[in-house]
């Protein structure tokens, strides 16, 4: 299981999601370019000594990124305000890469067509989208839950 994040412009959120994969035992696939430079102070204090911990694989591109995803045979599950499904009622698997969009505009078109999967985390009428390092959190706490927490 693991976590992508698309182009990502926040280094505080970025921090936070290597901090939570890293106590969760996942592995975090950026997909540049970021918004921001990994040596980022913001970055550092959100993710602390966990990012020293973290597993991260940098992808120079979404193009290199979803060659490779390919080559792995991974699953690639987006996180989306644009879809219908509650990421509740789908069913997870130890190949699965969730992947978040950018805070300022989510994912491009051909990258939510090219995703073999498009789930909503449910939200009350009126509320635009959640903060990504909060709705990776709640995701990969539904996932890990469903294929069993790694101590
Ligand atoms: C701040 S949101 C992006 C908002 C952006 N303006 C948009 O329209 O997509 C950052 C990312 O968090 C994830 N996200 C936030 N709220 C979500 C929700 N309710 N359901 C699924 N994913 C969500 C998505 O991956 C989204 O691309």
């Amino acid at each position: 299981m693991r976590i992508a994040l698309y182009q990502p412009d926040i280094p505080g959120n970025t921090g936070a999601i290597l901090r939570l994969a890293a106590c969760l035992g996942l592995t975090v696939d950026l997909i540049e370019p970021a918004g921001f430079d990994l040596s980022d102070r913001n970055l550092k204090r959100a993710g602390m000594d966990y990012i020293e911990r973290a597993a991260l694989q940098r992808h120079a591109s979404w193009e290199v990124f979803d060659e490779w995803r390919r080559s792995e045979a991974r699953r690639l599950v987006l996180f989306t305000t644009r879809a219908d499904a509650a990421y509740t009622d789908f069913s997870y698997g130890e190949n699965d890469v969730l992947l978040f969009g950018r805070e300022s505009a989510g994912v491009p078109d051909d990258v939510h067509e090219r995703s073999d999967a498009r789930l909503l985390i449910p939200m009350k009428a009126g509320a635009r989208s959640l903060n990504l390092a909060m709705s990776a959190a709640m995701a990969a706490g539904e996932a890990v839950r469903q294929t069993g927490w790694r101590r």
